[in-house]
């Protein structure tokens, strides 16, 4: 089955012209992409990789240093100011912005393009516009002022924003920076949601790596040595390209755990024996405390964990016993 590709590139160079200081500063050259409708598409890279530029570039902020950026089959700068942004909400990350409006004020502001900005908001503005914040959970804020919301209600308002804008793509430039926990996995999730019950196109930058694999069906990684590479997420993480993308020479990309891991360095060889969780968590203590897992099961060393308060080590025969992973820290220094 082909898809059709809402936005997309072929041979486009991205960075900064030439300026009387300055010599022109290519990011990529030669970047090729697609994105497609009904799907959460999450872009990944280290900081300077270039996310903010390469999201700048697909909404016509910043022009292509080569090529053209395609916009529903025609290059985006054929465009005029006012059909891109009935076409594409941005979302960016500026935690001082429009603090004096209230939350419903702000919102109203993606309106704009289809009143004008002295326009008058009919009914039918404003039921959208409570519909936005209905569907991002703020609309019992409505009546707040922006400088009053926290990190995570104001990132959600600026959401409520771009679908009152009603555009069928959405770009954001890191929406789960400066989040909690649960603020993050909120709008990640939220965004998911729009993505399949409204069929729009939604493209974000994260350094969350791991809601990122959990929550998006496509992946960009974006590396100066090694470019731009796409793909469904489980395919990107089977092809071993998180390591290489992302990967140093101190963290590596556990396939296991979906995680990235600190690379330690092994001193002792054990053998382990453990189920479900209580494996995870037990292979977690013995790499942070320098062991390497063993398949060997005639190793000297050996540990069964049985429950985590029924912990046994073997060592050459002898069998020690402890009733925690603190315990067994200090026995395995004593062994
Ligand atoms: N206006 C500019 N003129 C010249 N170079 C710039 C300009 N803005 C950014 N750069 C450079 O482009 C590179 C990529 O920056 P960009 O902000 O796109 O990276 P990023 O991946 O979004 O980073 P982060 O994760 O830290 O936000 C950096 O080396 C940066 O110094």
């Amino acid at each position: 089955m082909k898809r059709q590709s809402i936005i997309s590139a072929r041979g486009l160079s991205i960075g900064y012209p030439k300026t009387k200081g300055r010599s022109t500063s290519v990011l990529y050259e030669d970047m090729s992409f697609d994105l497609y409708s009904g799907e959460l598409t999450c872009l990944l890279g280290s900081n300077g990789a270039g996310k903010s530029t390469l999201l700048r570039t697909l909404t016509a902020l910043q022009s292509p240093l080569k090529g053209s950026v395609i916009l529903n089959g025609k290059p985006i700068i054929q465009y005029s100011e006012q059909e891109v942004s009935m076409l594409i909400g941005l979302v960016l990350t500026d935690k001082t912005a429009s603090g004096g409006l209230t939350v419903s004020e702000l919102v109203a502001l993606g309106r704009y393009p289809y009143t004008g900005f002295f326009g008058r908001l009919s009914k039918h503005d404003d039921a959208i516009i409570n519909k936005a914040m209905s569907d991002v959970c703020i609309i019992h804020k409505r009546d707040e002022y922006i400088a009053e919301l926290s990190d995570g209600e104001r990132q959600k308002v600026m959401i409520a924003k771009a679908l009152a804008q009603e555009c069928p793509i959405i770009i954001l430039d890191e929406p789960t920076a400066f989040l909690d926990i649960v603020n993050r996995i909120e709008i990640t999730n939220l965004l998911h949601n729009l993505a399949v019950s409204q069929n729009k196109t939604i493209l974000l930058s994260t350094h969350d790596i791991e809601l990122a694999l959990t929550l998006s069906d496509q992946l960009w990684l974006l590396s100066r040595n090694k470019g731009l590479t796409c793909g469904v997420t489980e395919d990107i993480i089977f092809s071993d390209s998180i390591d290489q993308f992302l990967g140093n020479s101190q963290i590596s990309f556990d396939k296991h755990s979906g995680s990235f891991v600190t690379k330690h360095q092994a001193k002792r060889d054990i053998n382990l024996i453990a189920e479900g969780e209580l494996y995870y968590w037990a292979k977690n203590f013995l790499q942070r405390n320098g062991f390497s897992i063993s398949e060997n099961t005639d190793a000297t060393l050996s540990l069964k964990v049985i429950s985590a308060s029924e912990i046994e080590v073997v060592k050459d025969g002898s069998t020690y016993s402890t009733s925690s992973f603190g315990e067994l820290k200090i026995l395995l220094s004593q062994l």
